[in-house]
Protein backbone atom coordinates (compact mmCIF):
# COMPACT_ATOMS: atom_id res chain seq x y z
CA UNK A 1 0.00 0.00 0.00
CA UNK A 2 0.92 3.40 -0.58
CA UNK A 3 2.98 5.39 1.81
CA UNK A 4 1.29 9.20 2.25
CA UNK A 5 3.74 11.71 1.70
CA UNK A 6 3.28 14.23 4.21
CA UNK A 7 6.34 16.26 3.15
CA UNK A 8 5.84 17.24 -0.47
CA UNK A 9 2.88 19.04 -1.22
CA UNK A 10 3.55 18.17 -4.68
CA UNK A 11 3.18 14.56 -4.05
CA UNK A 12 -0.24 14.54 -3.98
CA UNK A 13 0.04 14.46 -7.62
CA UNK A 14 2.76 14.18 -10.11
CA UNK A 15 1.41 17.33 -12.26
CA UNK A 16 1.22 19.42 -9.21
CA UNK A 17 5.29 19.16 -8.44
CA UNK A 18 6.07 22.30 -10.79
CA UNK A 19 3.69 24.26 -8.59
CA UNK A 20 5.58 23.61 -5.25
CA UNK A 21 8.75 25.34 -5.19
CA UNK A 22 9.03 28.83 -4.56
CA UNK A 23 9.49 31.15 -7.81
CA UNK A 24 13.54 32.93 -7.04
CA UNK A 25 12.39 36.01 -5.93
CA UNK A 26 10.13 34.69 -3.06
CA UNK A 27 12.46 34.48 0.10
CA UNK A 28 14.54 38.16 -1.04
CA UNK A 29 10.74 39.47 -0.71
CA UNK A 30 9.46 37.71 2.14
CA UNK A 31 12.71 38.49 4.17
CA UNK A 32 11.84 42.20 3.29
CA UNK A 33 8.48 41.62 4.24
CA UNK A 34 8.82 39.73 7.06
CA UNK A 35 12.56 40.26 8.42
CA UNK A 36 12.94 36.60 6.81
CA UNK A 37 16.52 35.28 7.76
CA UNK A 38 16.55 32.15 5.68
CA UNK A 39 17.61 29.28 6.77
CA UNK A 40 17.71 25.91 5.05
CA UNK A 41 15.30 23.65 7.40
CA UNK A 42 14.32 20.55 4.77
CA UNK A 43 12.33 17.96 6.60
CA UNK A 44 13.51 15.52 8.89
CA UNK A 45 13.91 12.21 6.92
CA UNK A 46 11.56 10.05 8.51
CA UNK A 47 14.31 7.48 9.13
CA UNK A 48 15.22 9.45 12.41
CA UNK A 49 12.03 10.13 13.59
CA UNK A 50 11.20 8.71 17.03
CA UNK A 51 8.95 5.33 16.50
CA UNK A 52 8.21 3.22 19.45
CA UNK A 53 7.10 -0.65 18.89
CA UNK A 54 4.25 -1.47 17.94
CA UNK A 55 1.54 -1.96 21.40
CA UNK A 56 -0.99 -3.49 19.66
CA UNK A 57 -2.03 -6.78 21.96
CA UNK A 58 -0.78 -9.78 19.70
CA UNK A 59 -4.36 -11.17 20.55
CA UNK A 60 -6.20 -7.69 19.18
CA UNK A 61 -3.51 -8.33 16.45
CA UNK A 62 -4.76 -11.73 15.47
CA UNK A 63 -8.42 -10.57 15.62
CA UNK A 64 -8.05 -8.07 13.55
CA UNK A 65 -6.18 -9.72 11.30
CA UNK A 66 -9.03 -12.72 11.30
CA UNK A 67 -11.35 -10.12 9.99
CA UNK A 68 -9.22 -7.98 7.16
CA UNK A 69 -6.61 -10.45 6.67
CA UNK A 70 -3.10 -10.50 8.41
CA UNK A 71 -1.58 -8.52 5.01
CA UNK A 72 -4.56 -5.58 5.88
CA UNK A 73 -3.20 -5.31 9.55
CA UNK A 74 0.20 -3.13 9.17
CA UNK A 75 2.72 -3.18 11.97
CA UNK A 76 6.03 -1.98 10.50
CA UNK A 77 7.83 1.54 11.49
CA UNK A 78 6.92 3.08 8.07
CA UNK A 79 3.41 2.08 7.40
CA UNK A 80 2.32 3.18 10.64
CA UNK A 81 4.57 6.43 10.06
CA UNK A 82 3.02 7.05 7.09
CA UNK A 83 -0.19 6.94 8.80
CA UNK A 84 0.46 8.94 11.73
CA UNK A 85 -1.27 12.56 11.60
CA UNK A 86 -2.36 14.47 8.81
CA UNK A 87 -1.30 18.05 7.58
CA UNK A 88 -1.50 20.55 10.09
CA UNK A 89 1.16 22.90 10.79
CA UNK A 90 2.00 21.07 13.80
CA UNK A 91 2.10 18.00 11.77
CA UNK A 92 4.46 19.37 9.39
CA UNK A 93 6.69 20.43 12.11
CA UNK A 94 6.73 17.45 14.13
CA UNK A 95 7.76 15.82 10.37
CA UNK A 96 10.15 18.24 11.20
CA UNK A 97 11.66 16.75 14.74
CA UNK A 98 9.48 19.77 16.46
CA UNK A 99 7.04 18.45 18.91
CA UNK A 100 5.68 15.06 19.40
CA UNK A 101 4.17 12.84 16.52
CA UNK A 102 2.08 10.45 17.93
CA UNK A 103 2.19 7.17 15.88
CA UNK A 104 -0.23 4.58 15.60
CA UNK A 105 0.13 0.95 16.82
CA UNK A 106 -1.08 -0.48 14.00
CA UNK A 107 -3.09 0.38 10.64
CA UNK A 108 -6.05 -1.69 9.73
CA UNK A 109 -7.16 -1.41 6.04
CA UNK A 110 -10.47 -2.95 5.80
CA UNK A 111 -11.81 -4.38 2.34
CA UNK A 112 -15.73 -3.32 2.88
CA UNK A 113 -18.17 -2.12 5.03
CA UNK A 114 -18.62 -5.32 6.41
CA UNK A 115 -15.26 -5.80 7.81
CA UNK A 116 -15.50 -1.98 8.93
CA UNK A 117 -18.38 -2.51 11.29
CA UNK A 118 -15.99 -6.09 12.25
CA UNK A 119 -12.87 -4.40 12.54
CA UNK A 120 -15.05 -1.43 14.97
CA UNK A 121 -16.65 -4.12 17.17
CA UNK A 122 -13.56 -6.31 17.85
CA UNK A 123 -12.02 -3.13 18.98
CA UNK A 124 -14.48 -1.87 21.34
CA UNK A 125 -14.38 -5.55 23.09
CA UNK A 126 -10.44 -4.96 23.69
CA UNK A 127 -10.73 -1.36 24.27
CA UNK A 128 -8.08 -0.12 21.40
CA UNK A 129 -8.75 3.06 20.50
CA UNK A 130 -9.91 3.70 16.45
CA UNK A 131 -8.74 6.30 14.42
CA UNK A 132 -10.75 6.50 11.16
CA UNK A 133 -7.85 7.82 8.32
CA UNK A 134 -9.88 9.11 4.75
CA UNK A 135 -7.08 11.20 2.96
CA UNK A 136 -5.59 12.04 6.25
CA UNK A 137 -5.30 15.87 4.79
CA UNK A 138 -7.22 16.95 8.26
CA UNK A 139 -5.34 20.14 9.03
CA UNK A 140 -6.75 20.63 13.00
CA UNK A 141 -5.48 17.05 14.02
CA UNK A 142 -8.66 14.98 13.54
CA UNK A 143 -6.79 11.92 12.40
CA UNK A 144 -3.48 12.34 15.24
CA UNK A 145 -3.35 8.76 16.59
CA UNK A 146 -3.90 9.44 20.34
CA UNK A 147 -4.94 6.66 22.24
CA UNK A 148 -6.61 8.37 25.32
CA UNK A 149 -6.75 5.88 27.96
CA UNK A 150 -6.85 2.91 25.76
CA UNK A 151 -4.16 -0.20 25.94
CA UNK A 152 -3.44 0.55 21.98
CA UNK A 153 -4.63 3.02 19.16
CA UNK A 154 -4.91 1.65 15.75
CA UNK A 155 -5.70 3.90 12.40
CA UNK A 156 -8.10 2.70 10.70
CA UNK A 157 -7.30 3.58 6.68
CA UNK A 158 -10.88 3.65 4.30
CA UNK A 159 -7.98 3.40 1.65
CA UNK A 160 -10.18 -0.38 0.00
CA UNK A 161 -13.85 1.08 0.38
CA UNK A 162 -12.89 2.72 -3.39
CA UNK A 163 -15.92 1.90 -5.00
CA UNK A 164 -18.83 3.61 -6.75
CA UNK A 165 -22.40 1.32 -5.15
CA UNK A 166 -25.10 2.52 -7.22
CA UNK A 167 -25.76 5.93 -9.54
CA UNK A 168 -29.45 6.38 -9.42
CA UNK A 169 -29.96 9.00 -12.37
CA UNK A 170 -33.59 9.57 -12.78
CA UNK A 171 -33.24 10.97 -8.89
CA UNK A 172 -30.05 12.12 -9.02
CA UNK A 173 -28.68 10.17 -6.10
CA UNK A 174 -25.00 8.24 -6.17
CA UNK A 175 -24.06 5.83 -3.48
CA UNK A 176 -20.33 5.82 -3.20
CA UNK A 177 -18.33 4.03 -0.61
CA UNK A 178 -16.28 6.33 1.93
CA UNK A 179 -12.93 6.09 0.95
CA UNK A 180 -13.92 7.30 -2.13
CA UNK A 181 -11.58 10.13 -2.88
CA UNK A 182 -12.91 13.18 -4.72
CA UNK A 183 -11.44 12.96 -8.16
CA UNK A 184 -12.04 9.76 -8.45
CA UNK A 185 -15.57 10.31 -7.45
CA UNK A 186 -15.80 12.72 -10.38
CA UNK A 187 -14.37 10.37 -12.48
CA UNK A 188 -16.91 8.24 -11.75
CA UNK A 189 -19.41 10.10 -11.91
CA UNK A 190 -18.20 11.75 -15.27
CA UNK A 191 -18.84 8.50 -17.17
CA UNK A 192 -22.66 8.89 -16.10
CA UNK A 193 -22.29 12.74 -17.59
CA UNK A 194 -22.81 13.86 -13.40
CA UNK A 195 -21.00 15.63 -11.01
CA UNK A 196 -20.84 16.11 -7.82
CA UNK A 197 -19.39 19.59 -7.67
CA UNK A 198 -16.87 19.41 -4.38
CA UNK A 199 -13.73 21.28 -4.95
CA UNK A 200 -12.29 22.15 -1.36
CA UNK A 201 -8.81 23.04 -2.03
CA UNK A 202 -7.64 19.38 -0.61
CA UNK A 203 -9.85 17.79 -3.50
CA UNK A 204 -6.53 15.76 -5.04
CA UNK A 205 -6.82 13.68 -1.55
CA UNK A 206 -9.52 14.19 0.24
CA UNK A 207 -12.28 11.37 0.62
CA UNK A 208 -15.91 11.88 0.24
CA UNK A 209 -16.31 9.93 4.07
CA UNK A 210 -13.95 12.46 5.08
CA UNK A 211 -16.36 15.10 3.78
CA UNK A 212 -18.90 14.00 5.86
CA UNK A 213 -16.91 13.83 9.02
CA UNK A 214 -15.75 17.25 8.84
CA UNK A 215 -18.97 19.25 7.29
CA UNK A 216 -16.26 19.99 4.53
CA UNK A 217 -17.06 23.12 2.20
CA UNK A 218 -15.54 23.35 -1.43
CA UNK A 219 -15.03 26.35 -3.43
CA UNK A 220 -17.59 26.08 -5.50
CA UNK A 221 -20.28 26.25 -2.01
CA UNK A 222 -21.90 28.93 -3.72
CA UNK A 223 -23.09 26.90 -7.02
CA UNK A 224 -23.58 23.35 -4.86
CA UNK A 225 -23.33 24.17 -1.52
CA UNK A 226 -21.79 22.97 1.64
CA UNK A 227 -21.04 18.95 1.54
CA UNK A 228 -23.81 18.64 4.27
CA UNK A 229 -25.96 20.07 1.78
CA UNK A 230 -25.08 16.88 -0.34
CA UNK A 231 -25.49 13.95 1.81
CA UNK A 232 -29.02 12.50 1.26
CA UNK A 233 -27.75 9.53 3.52
CA UNK A 234 -25.00 7.63 5.45
CA UNK A 235 -24.29 3.96 6.70
CA UNK A 236 -22.25 4.20 9.71
CA UNK A 237 -20.08 1.11 11.45
CA UNK A 238 -20.65 2.30 15.41
CA UNK A 239 -19.78 0.18 18.37
CA UNK A 240 -23.61 -0.72 18.68
CA UNK A 241 -24.11 -2.44 14.94
CA UNK A 242 -24.43 -0.84 11.50
CA UNK A 243 -26.62 2.17 11.44
CA UNK A 244 -28.19 3.60 8.14
CA UNK A 245 -29.53 7.24 7.62
CA UNK A 246 -31.81 8.26 4.61
CA UNK A 247 -34.67 7.12 3.08
CA UNK A 248 -36.28 9.78 1.20
CA UNK A 249 -36.16 13.38 0.01
CA UNK A 250 -37.61 14.83 3.13
CA UNK A 251 -39.08 13.61 5.93
CA UNK A 252 -40.99 15.38 9.48
CA UNK A 253 -39.66 12.30 11.37
CA UNK A 254 -37.84 13.58 14.23
CA UNK A 255 -35.14 14.89 14.19
CA UNK A 256 -32.62 15.11 11.10
CA UNK A 257 -30.06 12.04 12.38
CA UNK A 258 -28.54 12.34 10.25
CA UNK A 259 -26.75 15.39 10.79
CA UNK A 260 -25.53 13.39 13.66
CA UNK A 261 -23.28 11.65 11.08
CA UNK A 262 -22.56 14.42 9.76
CA UNK A 263 -19.20 16.50 11.40
CA UNK A 264 -19.26 13.49 13.76
CA UNK A 265 -14.98 13.42 13.40
CA UNK A 266 -15.08 9.37 13.76
CA UNK A 267 -16.32 9.97 17.17
CA UNK A 268 -19.79 8.30 17.07
CA UNK A 269 -19.04 5.82 13.97
CA UNK A 270 -17.36 5.24 11.16
CA UNK A 271 -18.66 6.27 7.95
CA UNK A 272 -18.96 3.52 5.46
CA UNK A 273 -21.14 4.48 2.79
CA UNK A 274 -22.62 8.09 1.52
CA UNK A 275 -25.60 8.50 -0.36
CA UNK A 276 -25.10 12.04 -2.33
CA UNK A 277 -27.05 14.05 -4.14
CA UNK A 278 -25.24 14.58 -7.74
CA UNK A 279 -25.59 16.98 -10.47
CA UNK A 280 -25.34 17.07 -14.55
CA UNK A 281 -21.74 17.73 -15.02
CA UNK A 282 -21.78 21.62 -16.48
CA UNK A 283 -21.20 21.88 -20.73
CA UNK A 284 -19.81 25.56 -20.46
CA UNK A 285 -17.91 27.08 -17.21
CA UNK A 286 -16.04 30.64 -17.07
CA UNK A 287 -13.89 32.59 -14.80
CA UNK A 288 -12.83 35.73 -14.69
CA UNK A 289 -11.02 38.30 -12.54
CA UNK A 290 -12.02 42.16 -11.18
CA UNK A 291 -9.80 44.28 -8.85
CA UNK A 292 -12.30 46.40 -5.78
CA UNK A 293 -10.44 48.70 -3.92
CA UNK A 294 -10.24 47.80 -0.24
CA UNK A 295 -11.80 44.50 1.42
CA UNK A 296 -15.02 46.25 2.71
CA UNK A 297 -15.98 47.46 -0.68
CA UNK A 298 -15.63 43.95 -2.11
CA UNK A 299 -17.43 42.54 1.04
CA UNK A 300 -20.42 44.80 0.14
CA UNK A 301 -20.48 43.57 -3.75
CA UNK A 302 -20.12 39.83 -2.42
CA UNK A 303 -23.07 40.35 -0.05
CA UNK A 304 -25.00 42.26 -2.48
CA UNK A 305 -24.44 39.11 -5.03
CA UNK A 306 -25.38 36.61 -2.23
CA UNK A 307 -28.60 38.89 -1.38
CA UNK A 308 -29.55 39.14 -4.73
CA UNK A 309 -29.22 35.49 -5.74
CA UNK A 310 -26.42 35.78 -8.00
CA UNK A 311 -23.46 34.39 -6.84
CA UNK A 312 -20.94 32.89 -9.39
CA UNK A 313 -20.34 29.03 -8.37
CA UNK A 314 -17.30 30.13 -7.46
CA UNK A 315 -16.87 33.65 -5.77
CA UNK A 316 -14.24 34.35 -3.77
CA UNK A 317 -12.44 37.65 -2.56
CA UNK A 318 -8.96 38.24 -1.25
CA UNK A 319 -8.24 41.35 0.75
CA UNK A 320 -5.36 43.57 -0.40
CA UNK A 321 -2.91 41.89 1.45
CA UNK A 322 -3.75 38.35 -0.05
CA UNK A 323 -3.87 39.66 -3.37
CA UNK A 324 -0.11 40.77 -2.85
CA UNK A 325 1.08 37.11 -1.50
CA UNK A 326 -0.47 35.78 -3.69
CA UNK A 327 0.62 37.16 -7.02
CA UNK A 328 4.45 37.26 -5.54
CA UNK A 329 4.16 33.83 -4.55
CA UNK A 330 3.00 32.43 -7.92
CA UNK A 331 5.66 35.19 -9.82
CA UNK A 332 2.85 36.82 -11.11
CA UNK A 333 2.88 40.24 -10.00
CA UNK A 334 4.55 41.98 -12.94
CA UNK A 335 4.26 45.02 -10.40
CA UNK A 336 4.88 48.00 -11.35
CA UNK A 337 2.61 48.07 -14.28
CA UNK A 338 -0.13 46.50 -13.14
CA UNK A 339 -0.20 48.74 -9.90
CA UNK A 340 0.76 51.87 -12.41
CA UNK A 341 -2.66 50.55 -14.12
CA UNK A 342 -4.64 50.03 -10.92
CA UNK A 343 -3.78 53.33 -9.60
CA UNK A 344 -4.75 55.76 -12.61
CA UNK A 345 -8.18 53.40 -12.15
CA UNK A 346 -8.44 54.60 -9.00
CA UNK A 347 -7.41 51.45 -6.92
CA UNK A 348 -5.03 52.02 -4.37
CA UNK A 349 -5.70 49.01 -1.83
CA UNK A 350 -6.32 46.25 -4.97
CA UNK A 351 -8.49 43.24 -3.62
CA UNK A 352 -8.56 40.05 -6.10
CA UNK A 353 -12.66 39.09 -7.05
CA UNK A 354 -12.36 35.74 -8.80
CA UNK A 355 -15.86 34.72 -10.06
CA UNK A 356 -16.90 31.56 -12.04
CA UNK A 357 -19.88 30.54 -13.65
CA UNK A 358 -21.12 27.57 -14.87
CA UNK A 359 -23.92 26.44 -17.49
CA UNK A 360 -25.65 23.77 -19.22
CA UNK A 361 -25.55 26.05 -22.27
CA UNK A 362 -24.16 28.84 -23.15
CA UNK A 363 -26.63 31.27 -22.99
CA UNK A 364 -27.32 29.82 -19.24
CA UNK A 365 -23.99 30.62 -18.79
CA UNK A 366 -24.51 34.32 -20.03
CA UNK A 367 -27.43 35.14 -18.58
CA UNK A 368 -25.89 34.35 -14.69
CA UNK A 369 -22.90 36.41 -15.88
CA UNK A 370 -25.40 38.85 -16.48
CA UNK A 371 -26.76 39.35 -13.36
CA UNK A 372 -23.48 39.35 -11.27
CA UNK A 373 -22.26 41.84 -13.34
CA UNK A 374 -24.99 44.65 -12.62
CA UNK A 375 -23.91 44.09 -8.89
CA UNK A 376 -20.34 44.07 -9.92
CA UNK A 377 -20.30 47.60 -9.97
CA UNK A 378 -17.30 49.58 -10.24
CA UNK A 379 -14.84 46.67 -9.85
CA UNK A 380 -11.89 47.00 -12.35
CA UNK A 381 -12.01 44.30 -14.79
CA UNK A 382 -9.12 41.77 -15.57
CA UNK A 383 -11.17 39.42 -17.87
CA UNK A 384 -10.80 35.50 -18.00
CA UNK A 385 -6.92 35.34 -17.76
CA UNK A 386 -6.66 36.63 -14.41
CA UNK A 387 -9.96 34.31 -13.55
CA UNK A 388 -8.14 30.77 -15.51
CA UNK A 389 -5.13 32.03 -13.50
CA UNK A 390 -6.61 31.12 -10.29
CA UNK A 391 -8.69 28.28 -11.46
CA UNK A 392 -5.63 26.95 -12.46
CA UNK A 393 -3.83 27.09 -9.53
CA UNK A 394 -6.71 26.21 -7.07
CA UNK A 395 -5.41 23.34 -5.60
CA UNK A 396 -1.89 24.22 -5.70
CA UNK A 397 -1.02 27.40 -3.16
CA UNK A 398 -0.64 24.99 -0.09
CA UNK A 399 1.53 22.78 -1.93
CA UNK A 400 4.17 25.64 -1.31
CA UNK A 401 3.94 25.38 2.39
CA UNK A 402 6.79 22.83 2.48
CA UNK A 403 8.77 24.89 0.61
CA UNK A 404 7.99 28.01 2.47
CA UNK A 405 8.64 26.05 5.62
CA UNK A 406 12.09 24.93 3.96
CA UNK A 407 13.59 28.69 4.06
CA UNK A 408 11.93 29.02 8.29
CA UNK A 409 8.64 30.45 7.75
CA UNK A 410 5.58 29.98 9.94
CA UNK A 411 2.43 29.21 7.24
CA UNK A 412 -0.87 28.52 9.15
CA UNK A 413 -4.20 29.41 7.72
CA UNK A 414 -7.56 29.46 10.03
CA UNK A 415 -11.32 29.91 8.87
CA UNK A 416 -14.28 31.35 10.32
CA UNK A 417 -17.55 33.09 9.40
CA UNK A 418 -19.94 35.44 10.67
CA UNK A 419 -22.94 37.10 9.66
CA UNK A 420 -22.17 40.08 6.83
CA UNK A 421 -22.62 42.70 9.98
CA UNK A 422 -20.29 41.43 12.14
CA UNK A 423 -17.83 40.53 9.29
CA UNK A 424 -15.75 43.36 9.03
CA UNK A 425 -15.31 43.13 12.81
CA UNK A 426 -14.37 39.79 13.04
CA UNK A 427 -11.89 40.39 10.20
CA UNK A 428 -10.06 43.54 12.13
CA UNK A 429 -10.12 41.20 15.41
CA UNK A 430 -8.61 37.95 14.11
CA UNK A 431 -5.57 40.26 12.26
CA UNK A 432 -5.17 41.72 15.46
CA UNK A 433 -4.82 39.09 17.41
CA UNK A 434 -2.77 37.31 15.28
CA UNK A 435 -0.26 40.55 14.36
CA UNK A 436 0.12 40.92 18.17
CA UNK A 437 0.94 37.20 19.14
CA UNK A 438 3.39 37.33 16.49
CA UNK A 439 4.94 40.38 16.17
CA UNK A 440 7.96 39.33 18.28
CA UNK A 441 11.88 39.23 17.81
CA UNK A 442 12.48 41.68 14.59
CA UNK A 443 9.71 39.20 12.99
CA UNK A 444 7.31 41.36 11.18
CA UNK A 445 3.95 38.55 10.25
CA UNK A 446 1.54 38.99 6.94
CA UNK A 447 -1.99 38.07 7.78
CA UNK A 448 -4.10 37.49 4.80
CA UNK A 449 -7.75 36.86 4.35
CA UNK A 450 -10.40 36.03 1.93
CA UNK A 451 -13.79 35.30 1.85
CA UNK A 452 -14.63 31.73 -0.33
CA UNK A 453 -18.19 31.33 1.09
CA UNK A 454 -21.16 33.47 1.12
CA UNK A 455 -24.21 32.88 2.31
CA UNK A 456 -27.57 35.72 2.72
CA UNK A 457 -26.70 35.94 6.00
CA UNK A 458 -22.58 36.22 5.80
CA UNK A 459 -20.01 34.89 4.71
CA UNK A 460 -16.56 32.90 5.80
CA UNK A 461 -13.03 34.27 6.32
CA UNK A 462 -10.06 32.30 5.84
CA UNK A 463 -6.52 33.53 7.06
CA UNK A 464 -3.04 32.86 6.03
CA UNK A 465 -0.56 33.80 8.29
CA UNK A 466 3.32 33.95 7.04
CA UNK A 467 5.89 34.87 9.53
CA UNK A 468 9.20 33.50 10.47
CA UNK A 469 9.69 30.37 12.39
CA UNK A 470 10.70 30.99 15.88
CA UNK A 471 13.35 28.21 15.62
CA UNK A 472 13.55 28.03 19.47
CA UNK A 473 10.43 27.43 20.36
CA UNK A 474 8.43 26.61 16.94
CA UNK A 475 5.48 24.71 18.48
CA UNK A 476 5.01 27.87 21.46
CA UNK A 477 4.59 30.06 18.35
CA UNK A 478 1.79 28.53 16.87
CA UNK A 479 0.23 27.31 20.22
CA UNK A 480 0.21 31.56 21.33
CA UNK A 481 -1.25 32.38 18.07
CA UNK A 482 -4.12 29.86 17.84
CA UNK A 483 -5.33 30.79 21.10
CA UNK A 484 -5.21 34.42 20.39
CA UNK A 485 -7.20 34.37 17.23
CA UNK A 486 -8.98 31.61 18.80
CA UNK A 487 -10.20 34.36 21.63
CA UNK A 488 -10.68 37.14 19.28
CA UNK A 489 -12.95 34.88 17.12
CA UNK A 490 -15.57 33.73 20.38
CA UNK A 491 -18.17 35.63 20.54
CA UNK A 492 -17.82 36.91 16.84
CA UNK A 493 -18.10 34.12 14.52
CA UNK A 494 -17.75 30.35 14.29
CA UNK A 495 -14.28 28.92 15.40
CA UNK A 496 -14.58 26.85 12.47
CA UNK A 497 -16.06 26.92 9.22
CA UNK A 498 -15.11 23.85 7.54
CA UNK A 499 -11.59 22.74 8.92
CA UNK A 500 -13.67 20.56 11.75
CA UNK A 501 -12.71 20.74 15.77
CA UNK A 502 -10.06 18.03 16.02
CA UNK A 503 -7.61 18.45 18.64
CA UNK A 504 -7.11 22.37 17.99
CA UNK A 505 -10.37 23.74 18.29
CA UNK A 506 -11.66 21.70 21.02
CA UNK A 507 -10.71 23.58 23.66
CA UNK A 508 -12.96 26.31 21.92
CA UNK A 509 -16.30 23.86 21.16
CA UNK A 510 -18.16 24.23 24.66
CA UNK A 511 -17.74 28.39 23.88
CA UNK A 512 -19.77 28.22 20.95
CA UNK A 513 -22.40 25.09 21.27
CA UNK A 514 -22.82 25.70 25.54
CA UNK A 515 -21.42 23.13 28.22
CA UNK A 516 -25.09 21.75 27.59
CA UNK A 517 -24.53 21.12 24.00
CA UNK A 518 -21.05 19.48 24.90
CA UNK A 519 -23.52 17.48 27.26
CA UNK A 520 -25.29 16.23 24.78
CA UNK A 521 -22.83 15.09 22.51
CA UNK A 522 -20.71 12.95 24.98
CA UNK A 523 -24.43 11.58 25.67
CA UNK A 524 -24.42 10.58 22.39
CA UNK A 525 -21.00 9.31 22.12
CA UNK A 526 -21.85 7.16 25.24
CA UNK A 527 -24.69 5.23 23.77
CA UNK A 528 -22.72 4.65 20.19
CA UNK A 529 -19.48 3.73 21.57
CA UNK A 530 -19.99 3.02 25.36
CA UNK A 531 -16.65 1.86 25.71
CA UNK A 532 -15.30 5.42 24.53
CA UNK A 533 -12.80 3.67 21.70
CA UNK A 534 -13.73 6.12 18.83
CA UNK A 535 -11.15 9.22 18.42
CA UNK A 536 -10.56 9.66 21.60
CA UNK A 537 -9.24 12.79 22.42
CA UNK A 538 -11.15 15.27 19.57
CA UNK A 539 -14.14 17.17 19.38
CA UNK A 540 -15.37 16.56 22.72
C1 LIG B 1 -4.12 21.88 1.68
C2 LIG B 1 -5.43 21.67 2.32
C3 LIG B 1 -6.52 22.37 1.87
C4 LIG B 1 -7.77 22.18 2.46
N1 LIG B 1 -8.84 22.83 1.94
C5 LIG B 1 -10.07 22.57 2.43
C6 LIG B 1 -11.22 23.19 1.84
O1 LIG B 1 -11.12 23.94 0.86
N2 LIG B 1 -12.43 22.89 2.37
C7 LIG B 1 -12.57 22.02 3.40
O2 LIG B 1 -13.69 21.75 3.81
N3 LIG B 1 -11.50 21.46 4.00
C8 LIG B 1 -10.27 21.70 3.54
N4 LIG B 1 -9.17 21.10 4.11
C9 LIG B 1 -9.36 20.26 5.30
C10 LIG B 1 -9.60 18.77 4.97
O3 LIG B 1 -9.20 18.48 3.67
C11 LIG B 1 -11.04 18.43 5.11
O4 LIG B 1 -11.34 18.45 6.48
C12 LIG B 1 -11.47 17.07 4.52
O5 LIG B 1 -12.85 16.98 4.67
C13 LIG B 1 -10.83 15.90 5.16
O6 LIG B 1 -11.03 14.76 4.35
P1 LIG B 1 -10.08 13.50 4.50
O7 LIG B 1 -10.65 12.40 3.69
O8 LIG B 1 -8.69 13.87 4.22
O9 LIG B 1 -10.30 13.20 6.04
P2 LIG B 1 -9.19 12.88 7.14
O10 LIG B 1 -8.24 13.98 7.23
O11 LIG B 1 -8.67 11.53 6.91
O12 LIG B 1 -10.11 12.88 8.43
C14 LIG B 1 -10.72 14.05 8.90
C15 LIG B 1 -11.56 13.72 10.14
O13 LIG B 1 -12.66 12.90 9.77
C16 LIG B 1 -12.55 11.61 10.35
N5 LIG B 1 -12.91 10.66 9.30
C17 LIG B 1 -12.33 10.52 8.08
N6 LIG B 1 -12.99 9.59 7.38
C18 LIG B 1 -13.99 9.14 8.16
C19 LIG B 1 -15.00 8.17 7.99
N7 LIG B 1 -15.15 7.48 6.87
N8 LIG B 1 -15.86 7.95 9.02
C20 LIG B 1 -15.76 8.65 10.17
N9 LIG B 1 -14.81 9.57 10.37
C21 LIG B 1 -13.94 9.82 9.38
C22 LIG B 1 -11.12 11.48 10.84
O14 LIG B 1 -11.00 10.62 11.94
C23 LIG B 1 -10.80 12.92 11.17
O15 LIG B 1 -11.30 13.25 12.45
C24 LIG B 1 -7.91 21.28 3.55
C25 LIG B 1 -6.79 20.59 4.00
C26 LIG B 1 -5.56 20.77 3.40
C27 LIG B 1 -4.38 20.00 3.88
Amino acid sequence: MDHLDHRVRGGWTPSGAADAALPAHASRWLSARTGLTPVDTPVAPDSGLPVPESGLPALVRTVLADIVGAAHVLVEREDRLGRAGGLSYVDLLARRGAGELPVPDAVVVPGDPDEVREVVSACASHGVGIVPFGGGTSVVGGVSALRGDKVAVVVLDLARLDKLVSVDPVSRLAVFQAGVVAPEAERMLAAHGLTLGHFPQSYERATLGGFAATRSSGQASAGYGRFEDMVEGVRLATPRGDWRLGVSPASAAGPDLRQLAIGSEGLFGVITEVTVRVRPAPAWERYEGFVVDGFAAGAEIVRALAQGGVLGTVTRLSDPQETEVALTLSGGWKSAAVRGYLRARGITEPSLLVIGWEGATKDELLTRRRATLRLVGEAVRLGVRAGERWRHGRFSGPRQRDALMDVGMCVETLETATYWSKLGDLREAVREALLRSLTTGGRRPIVACHISHSYETGASLYFTTLVPRDTDDPVGQWRRAKQAASEAIVGLGTITHHHAVGVDHAPYLASEIGPLGVDVLRAIKAELDPSGVLNPEKLV
